[in-house]
């Protein structure tokens, strides 16, 4: 069938179902609302509730399981759950409203106790047995306890598959004062890790699950040492990882019966998995089918075959729809402050220097416009200001500058604290801050190439403005075009890839005069950067005390303040 080619630019991968199959969502960040002013993924937390209650039944008829599991960090990203205190307050109970399997944690719900405690006071509570972690701890009158469950052993509704699951979070050495992380390496050593691998024999056993809060790349780290202990322990059973936290799609083989998927980021990206275990004699690519499933209706309607909005939309996801415009609105999310007239700002779209560039644009105009508390006396006349590119957590697309901008681009409040060093330390601090990356850099995956800034004779188009030139390919809606063990067909739409150029650990906004030499400079950063700092000081041979408050004015309300009278 030779479809017409804009037939062809709507078409979608369908799925391919197995004996169980798995919907996987991971850092959603509290994007349950959707994106905008990005029909990609437009999609919000009801139409998701509609599309897996569509897709239970669907299974259901055709005798098989759907287990939908979510891997973590559900804030710090945008205003549904950003702009309460504590942050998740209400977006929580609308995540909660998703009927999942296994719910794990992230490190977003560790860096403060008040994150945590809501996990243990809403969602734990209400998962019961269906919150797992397998290796964090919360601490309670001297003593620790599981968050949740150490591990899950239960029976699939329709095929009786029998599944036993673990959930871990990467060695994350963050976590608030009443909770622990222990690493992988040390849980396989735990009495009560061997005891529960000796409970469940291989023969009580059809499929291991592991839901993780870490990158699944067999090349590297903690889940590698995982798979060995597992592997040795159940040496013919499927075991599927699902894992997190790098925010990109991918999905990587480990053995014919063991492979791993990682779902993207933000709400815009849904991962299916179809696992076939009743044959012995497949091929991992006839035993496991994977999809990355763009967050939006079309998609979902394609993938379970409803062609109409009115039959696609459940009562549940309606309700969540409803419960959604009513959050916004408590929260004034989309009161207007401000346009963004001038351009897209990306993150890594563009190079660092380009003038889309969203740290160019804070670093260049933002954070000269941050004030100090204190007197100015006290204050050097040059400074420099850093802040980690972890920091900013999405694009700045063109369009109303909204309440919820600040929290989708900078949703962190943190003070920012001043250190006064020799000018010439102080330009050694962000090199040494760039060298590893220990403040989390994007990672994509490992066949992806990150550009760097030499390739920047790339075609610059804005995001999503389609260039008509003749070639089919170059028609196609921007988007994911990932790469994976399986290939280049896993994303369940056919787009035209972005290109994701490579971004430091921190930048900079300096205000130095280049003709004084020997001055002293005032040193500005994050109050959660200051072991990092403080750490680089020390490389360079001049330790320093603890700084000192400089600005409470986080700079989600510098930037507030700066769209609201110039033109972004
Ligand atoms: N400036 C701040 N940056 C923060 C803070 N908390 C986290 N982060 C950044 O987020 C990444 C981790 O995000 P993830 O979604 O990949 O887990 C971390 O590496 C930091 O760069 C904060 O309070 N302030
Ligand atoms: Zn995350
Ligand atoms: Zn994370």
């Amino acid at each position: 069938l030779i479809l017409e080619e804009d037939q062809l630019l709507n078409s979608k991968r369908p799925l391919r179902f197995g004996d169980i199959n798995f919907l996987h969502t991971t850092d959603t960040h509290g994007w349950l609302s959707g994106h905008k002013v990005q029909k990609t993924y437009s999609g919000d937390w009801g139409d998701f509730v509609s599309f897996s209650e569509h897709l239970r039944n669907l299974t259901a008829e055709n005798g098989q399981d759907l287990i939908l599991v979510d891997s973590g960090d559900r804030h710090d990203g945008n205003g549904l759950s950003d702009a309460t205190s504590p942050n998740g307050l209400i977006s929580t109970p609308i995540f909660k409203r998703q009927h999942y399997d296994i719910v794990s944690i992230g490190n977003h719900e560790l860096y403060l106790w008040e994150n945590t405690q809501q996990e243990l006071d809403v969602l734990v509570p209400s998962l019961t047995d269906k919150y797992v972690c397998s290796n964090v701890e919360f601490l309670r009158d001297g003593k620790y306890y599981p968050i949740g469950l150490k591990y899950r052993y239960f029976t699939t509704p329709v095929q009786k598959k029998r599944i036993l699951a673990f959930s871990f979070l990467f060695d994350f050495a963050r976590a608030n004062d009443k909770t622990r992380v222990t690493p992988i390496e040390k849980v396989i050593e735990e009495d009560w890790f061997k005891t529960v691998l000796s409970h469940f024999p291989l023969r009580e056993v059809d499929v291991i699950l592991v839901v993780g809060h870490l990158p699944v790349d067999k090349n590297v780290g903690e889940v590698r040492i995982l798979h060995q202990v597992l592997r040795k322990q159940y040496p013919d059973l499927p075991i599927q990882y699902f894992g997190g936290h790098s925010h990109i799609r991918d999905f990587q083989v480990y053995d014919e019966k063991l492979t791993a998927l990682q779902s993207g980021r933000f709400c815009e990206t849904v991962g299916f998995l179809g696992l076939n275990t009743s044959s012995d004699s497949l091929d991992v690519k006839q035993r496991f089918f994977r999809s990355y499933i763009d967050f939006n209706v079309d998609s979902f309607q394609f993938h379970t075959g409803i062609s109409s909005t009115e039959e696609f939309n459940t009562k549940n996801g309606l309700s969540i729809k409803d419960e959604l415009i009513s959050a916004r609105r408590n929260l004034k999310l989309d009161v207007v402050i401000g346009k963004v007239t001038k351009s897209n700002y990306y993150m890594d779209y563009v190079p660092l220097s380009h003038p889309q560039s969203i740290y160019n644009m804070l670093t260049s105009k933002v954070l000269p416009t941050l004030e100090p508390e204190q007197n100015k006396t006290e204050l050097q006349t040059e400074r420099m200001i850093i802040i980690n590119t972890g920091s900013i957590r999405y694009d700045l697309y063109k369009g109303p500058y909204t309440v919820d901008s600040h929290f989708i681009v900078s949703p962190f409040q943190n003070d920012w604290v001043r250190l006064t060093v020799p000018k010439d330390v102080a330009k050694k601090i962000v090199p040494i801050l760039n060298q590893r990356s220990y403040i989390v850099s994007r990672l994509l995956p490992p066949h992806h190439r990150y550009l760097e800034e030499e390739d920047y004779g790339f075609d610059s188009s804005e995001f999503g403005t389609e260039d008509q030139s003749e070639n089919f390919s170059k028609k196609l809606s921007k988007g994911y075009v990932t790469e994976d063990d399986f290939g280049k067909e896993g994303d369940d739409t056919p787009h035209k890839a972005v290109k994701n150029f490579k971004i430091t650990n921190v930048v900079a906004s300096e205000q130095l005069d280049p003709d004084s030499k020997d001055s002293q400079v005032d040193v500005i950063f994050y109050s959660f950067l200051t072991q990092n700092v403080k750490g680089a000081l020390k490389r360079l041979g001049y330790p320093s005390d603890e700084p000192e408050l400089y600005s409470r004015k986080y700079l989600g309300m510098l930037l507030d303040d700066f769209a609201a009278t110039n033109e972004l």
